[in-house]
């Protein structure tokens, strides 16, 4: 049957039940039908590639809820839904299920560097937001603006062209041309828009006319609320701890400061050329995240007529080169491991250091409390001590702090008790502290007794644009429930956060072999497969969301913590806690991916039967100030409504359709993973035997370790899986391949597939749904 009429649904979405709040209730669409012509049916038409304008057949023929295609005996009917209906099913809830076990924790230093990322607001975006501030203050802002600089709007313009003009020839501050090549592909971009942006929302921030059109590039139409409030106290020479939600624009409220600080000091003369003196040091906790500030900032400056020397100093990359580049850096942005090899091997280095006028600590929570505290302990350390021979030295006090610096502390995320502490209005307990936060905190020595605290979230820590699913499912099934997510809820980019590295290391070809694109992170790979994973991630084009129910995401990621925090991705809009994270913190960090600056995002919890308490405190913990600040509830009664997190009722049925498949891909993951470990360790004994001059048999070795303790279980398993054959598994492939070139039925009769092009009808990508699915509700 060749059907050369091209038809989608109207509204360009599938239809999705509201969300249910606490009550988990399922709810299912039941369509009356009715046999129609042909020319009766809703049929639209659709924007086919140039390419495909002279196809005939089947291309562009999409699925319109609830219309059939029915043949009986010769004859093909058209069926199309009347009316619709929902009737409400109670969900029952899984069987327990023994837990998996975590078995590897990462350790959180971590590696890679991210390529520059920072999505820039699409030219319509833009041209929009341009549009809308004009014409809600038409007059005043411009005459600011023109104040600020002190050049009325068209002079301003022909300043900011000259200055484009002048930045391509301007030498660029960086050479390191894997790092660079992303940021000159955006800054060009942004020299072809030459459409003017209101940026009266800037004025109250006393910005040079320099930094305003560098802004202007980047489109920022208007400061965000951390920027609005932290800039000035900064600009004032204040000490600040700034508190504001994921993806809020933290960077620039402390990157723009300094990059105007070091323009005032061009502009005074004072940055001597011949013997450089770095202006700030920004520590960051995770390789990625620097690369990802490095990279922020050189866009900013992208438009300035000359530029500070930004270097990244992380491990990862050759030592001798970041040892170079520092001794030209004006702003540093490091690692605290790799900043304190750098520092305590070069003494001018450390002197140089010791001359900054900004101490940044990003994501200060994490960077201070987890296995990179003694380097920042030291790091801070030596840029208080006094060096030998300089102005008040002292023996006797060899650390004496020079307060010369402004302390800068940002994070999405500070308990209450240590904001206390930090706004002075606490006591420290140094003596029973001494591995705390708050001790290293201490230990910043702001040159201030009180710094500016600025806390744009006091009640929620969530971004605004955040929707918050949990599935109940087994612990055993988990991986069932991963795969009917990434199925049914429309992403473009999804982030799948795991505790342990050996998850990361299974999920990932899980879900490859049932053919969706999943990449792992994870702090034990190569630092080259970490950047290659990230690059992969980023680079897959993303799909737009697309009218069908079920659209796989263009690329998958599966991490541990290490990406949980900063990393600024465009288009992820989908965030799974495979396990539910080990704070409400990470919570807050992990869902951060997503719903950043304007956009929305989805964060989805997969909870299993033993971590339902844990989850309902962390739910408690995340949401209870809000909602007793709104309504005034006792934090006991919000913690057991789950406030603010929608329980999802994921259609049960649909997802034991998936079933089958999943176990497939579980076992052929499991057994390749049994048969590589079972190498390494055949590997190492054989080794470890001929260093000790004994002769090697396997099969007596593994009867001698046979126990029947703790984990006996999952090492019978493996050795099962290793005697698996290649024959075995290779027929498991080729079910799997055969299941997979199937859509998933749900729940359309055979009887109207009889006859007609099944196997055109079935053939889907990557495990689409044949029929109607309802997605995920939220
Ligand atoms: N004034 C602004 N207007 C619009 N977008 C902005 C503005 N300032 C920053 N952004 C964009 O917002 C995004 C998030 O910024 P940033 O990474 O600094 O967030 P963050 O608050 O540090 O997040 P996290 O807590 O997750 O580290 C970036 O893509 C950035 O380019």
């Amino acid at each position: 049957m060749v059907i050369d009429k091209k038809r989608k649904r109207s509204d360009g979405h599938a239809k999705r039940p509201k969300a249910s709040g606490a009550a988990p209730k399922r709810q299912k669409s039941n369509a009356a039908k009715k046999v129609t012509s042909v020319d009766a049916l809703s049929w639209k038409s659709v924007d086919v590639p140039e390419m495909f304008d002279d196809a005939e057949g089947f291309y562009g023929l999409e699925e319109v809820e609830g219309d059939e295609i029915v043949r009986e005996g010769d004859t093909v009917k058209f069926v199309a839904a009347v009316t619709e209906s929902a009737d409400d099913e109670e969900f029952g809830g899984f069987d327990d299920a023994p837990g998996e076990t975590v078995a590897v924790s990462e350790k959180e230093d971590l590696s890679a560097s991210a390529e520059p990322v920072a999505p820039l607001a699409s030219k319509k975006e833009a041209k929009n937001k341009q549009k809308g501030a004009k014409t809600k203050d038409e007059s005043k802002p411009k005459e600011k603006e023109s104040k600020v600089s002190g050049k009325d709007p068209k002079a301003q313009k022909n300043e900011k062209k000259e200055k484009e003009k002048k930045t391509a020839k301007v030498e660029t501050a960086n050479d390191d041309p894997e790092l660079e090549a992303n940021v000159f592909a955006q800054a060009a971009d942004l020299a072809e828009e030459d459409d003017d942006i209101d940026m009266s929302k800037w004025v109250p921030l006393d910005l040079s006319s320099q930094m305003l059109s560098s802004i202007a590039r980047l489109k920022f139409a208007k400061p965000t609320a951390i920027q609005a409030k932290a800039i000035p106290h900064i600009m004032n020479g204040h000490d600040v701890i700034g508190k504001a939600a994921t993806g809020s624009g933290k960077t620039l409220a402390f990157g723009i400061p300094i990059v105007e600080s070091w323009l005032a000091k061009i502009a005074a003369g004072k940055q001597a050329d011949d013997k450089k003196q770095p202006i700030a040091l920004i520590l960051s906790p995770t390789r990625e995240l620097a690369h990802q500030i490095s990279d922020h900032l050189k866009q900013l400056c992208a438009g300035l007529t000359t530029s500070p020397y930004i270097c990244s100093v992380t491990g990862g990359l050759a030592i001798q080169k970041q040892q170079r580049q520092l001794e030209r850096a004006d702003i540093v942005i490091g690692t605290p491991g790799r900043m304190w090899e750098v520092m305590s091997s070069s003494t001018p280095v450390l002197t140089a250091l010791r001359g900054i006028d900004f101490l940044v600590v990003d994501e200060a929570d994490r960077l201070l409390k987890d296995g990179q505290f003694k380097e920042a302990e030291e790091i801070l350390k030596a840029l208080d001590r006094t060096a030998p021979g300089e102005e008040n030295d002292d023996d006797s006090d060899d650390e004496t702090p020079r307060h010369r610096r402004q302390t800068l502390v940002f994070s999405a995320t500070f308990n209450k008790g240590l904001q206390q502490k930090l706004a002075g209005k606490a006591r420290y307990n140094l003596l029973g502290d001494a591995e705390s936060l708050e001790y290293l905190l201490k230990k910043l020595n702001f040159r201030e007794e009180r710094p500016k605290f600025v806390d744009t979230n006091p009640v929620s820590q969530m971004a605004e644009n955040l929707k918050e699913g949990l599935i109940q499912c087994g612990d055993l099934e988990k991986d069932l429930y991963l795969y009917a997510v990434l199925l049914l809820q429309p992403t473009r980019r999804a982030l799948v956060f795991t505790n342990s590295i050996n998850t990361v290391r299974r999920l990932t070809p899980f879900l490859q072999n049932l053919n969706l694109p999943a990449f792992a992170l994870h702090s034990d790979m190569e630092q080259k497969a970490r950047l290659r994973s990230i690059e992969r991630f980023k680079a897959a084009e993303p799909t737009p969301q697309t009218s069908s129910s079920a659209s796989s995401a263009s690329s998958i990621l599966i991490a541990t913590d290490v990406a949980a925090r900063g990393l600024d991705i465009p288009n992820i809009d989908l965030v799974i806690h495979y396990h539910v994270p080990r704070s409400a913190d990470d919570y807050v960090h992990r869902s951060g991916r997503t719903a950043r600056a304007t956009n929305s995002g989805t964060s989805i919890l997969l909870c299993g039967p033993k971590e339902a308490v844990p989850t309902q405190r962390l739910i408690a913990k995340v949401h209870a100030a809000a909602a007793v600040s709104s309504h005034n509830t006792s934090r006991s009664k919000l913690a057991a409504a789950g406030l603010g997190v929608h329980t999802i009722d994921i259609d049960r049925r649909l997802v034991a359709h998936l079933r089958p498949r999943v176990a497939l891909s579980k076992k052929i993951t499991e057994t390749a993973i049994a048969k590589e470990r079972g190498t390494k360790e055949d590997d190492w004994m054989r080794n470890a035997a001929e260093e000790l001059g004994v002769e090697y048999d396997s099969d007596e070795l593994e009867q001698a370790g046979t126990w029947k303790g703790r984990g006996s279980g999952k090492k019978q398993r493996e050795r099962e899986a290793r005697e698996v054959s290649k024959a075995e598994v290779k027929q498991w492939r080729w079910e799997l391949k055969e299941l997979l070139s199937r859509r998933v039925n749900t729940g359309v009769s055979e009887r109207y597939l009889s006859g007609v092009d099944v196997e055109g009808l079935l053939k889907g990508a990557r495990g689409e749904f044949l029929g109607q699915v309802e997605g995920l509700g939220l």
